[in-house]
C-alpha cells in the first residue's frame, strides 16, 4: 500500500528523518514514538505533503506522491486525512460546518470558494458525528467544545474526506487521559470498522503497545526499532528514547491503558497482522 524507499528530510544541514525506508502493505495502525525531535511529525507530514521530502521516493499502489502536483496533489491529500495535536478547527465556525470542510478538497474551486454544501455534505457530516458520539453539539461553535470533543470532530472531518488512511499526529498530547481514550478508541474502530491505515504519532508507549499493531520506534531521524508492540520491551524503549538505566516507562504513561478499557485484538488471526521485524 505505502512503501518509503530512502526517504529524508533535511532542514538546513540537519536531518530530521533520515534514509528512511518501510512498507505497510496491509490495513494496520501504526504507531510512532520517540523522544522530542525525532523526526516522527516529520516523517508523517511528509506523507500527506505538508512538508516537502529532500529526497527518496514514497510510493502508494505504486504511484510516487512526493511527485503529484496541482489537482492531483489535492486529491491525495484528501485521500490521507490528518488529525493534529490542536484540532486545526474553525473555532468561529459551528461543528458541522467545521466537519464539511473536510469536503473542500471534493468541491469545484466556486463551491469551495463560497463554503457551499449540498444537503449530501450535511447528511455525511452529520453521520460522521454520530458515529464519533458527538452529534448533539452539532450546531455549537467549534471554541465552545472541551479538547477532547473537539478533537472528535477534527476526526469526523477526516471521516467525511473518505480517506485511504488516517495520520494522527499527537491527537492525545494535549487530551486528559479520560478523552485520550475516547479519542484512541475512535482511531482504532475507523481502522477496524473501516479496513483503513492509521499511522499515529504518540508520546506515550502504553498507548501504542495497547492499541497498535504495529510500533515503529525513531530516534534522530533514523527508524530503530519495527515491530509489534509484544516486542517492545523496556530495553528496547531505552534504546529508541536514549535514556540509560535509570529510564522509567511511567514517564511515559498516560495510564490510558488500565484493565477494564478497550484493547486492540489479541487474536493474530483478526482484521489486524502484527509485524516483527525487530531492527535493533
Ligand atoms: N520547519 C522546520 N524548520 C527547521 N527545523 C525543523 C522544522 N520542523 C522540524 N524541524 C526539526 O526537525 C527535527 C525533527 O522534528 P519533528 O517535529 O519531526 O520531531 P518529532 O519527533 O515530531 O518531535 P515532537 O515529538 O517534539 O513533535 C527537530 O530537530 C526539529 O527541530
Amino acid at each position: 500500500m505505502i512503501h518509503f524507499e530512502n526517504v529524508t528530510k533535511t532542514f538546513g544541514d540537519r536531518a530530521a528523518v533520515n534514509n528512511v525506508s518501510f512498507s505497510i502493505d496491509k490495513p494496520q495502525m501504526v504507531g510512532i514514538i520517540g523522544r522530542s525531535g525525532a523526526g516522527k511529525s516529520t516523517l508523517l507530514r511528509m506523507i500527506n505533503r505538508l512538508t516537502p521530502a529532500t529526497s527518496g521516493r514514497i510510493l502508494f499502489n505504486g504511484e510516487d506522491i512526493l511527485s503529484l502536483k496541482g489537482g492531483s496533489m489535492r486529491r491525495w491529500q484528501r485521500d490521507c486525512a490528518m488529525v493534529f495535536q490542536q484540532f486545526n478547527l474553525v473555532p468561529r465556525l459551528d461543528v458541522v460546518t467545521n466537519v464539511m470542510l473536510g469536503r473542500l478538497n471534493a468541491q469545484s474551486t466556486f463551491k469551495s470558494l463560497f463554503n457551499i454544501f449540498s444537503a449530501e455534505d450535511v447528511n455525511r457530516a452529520l453521520a460522521a458525528l454520530d458515529r464519533l458520539g458527538i452529534v448533539q453539539e452539532a450546531t455549537k461553535r467549534a471554541e465552545e467544545l472541551s479538547g477532547g470533543q473537539q478533537q472528535r470532530v477534527a476526526i469526523a472531518r477526516a471521516l467525511t474526506q473518505e480517506p485511504h488512511m488516517v495520520l494522527a499526529d499527537e491527537p492525545i498530547a494535549s487530551l486528559d487521559p479520560m478523552n485520550a481514550k475516547i479519542v484512541m478508541d475512535a482511531l482504532r474502530e475507523i481502522h477496524e470498522r473501516d479496513n483503513k491505515v492509521v499511522i499515529c504519532n504518540l508520546h506515550t508507549l502504553d498507548t501504542a503497545r495497547h492499541y497498535c499493531d504495529r510500533v515503529i520506534g525513531m530516534r534522530d531521524g533514523v527508524i530503530v526499532f519495527d515491530g509489534a508492540p509484544e516486542l517492545l520491551t523496556t530495553d528496547v524503549a531505552r534504546e529508541i528514547y536514549g535514556a540509560d538505566e535509570s529510564f522509567n516507562e511511567a514517564a511515559t504513561s498516560t495510564s490510558i491503558d488500565t484493565p477494564g478499557l478497550s484493547a486492540r485484538p489479541t487474536d493474530p488471526a483478526g482484521a489486524v497482522t502484527p509485524v516483527a521485524t525487530a531492527v535493533l
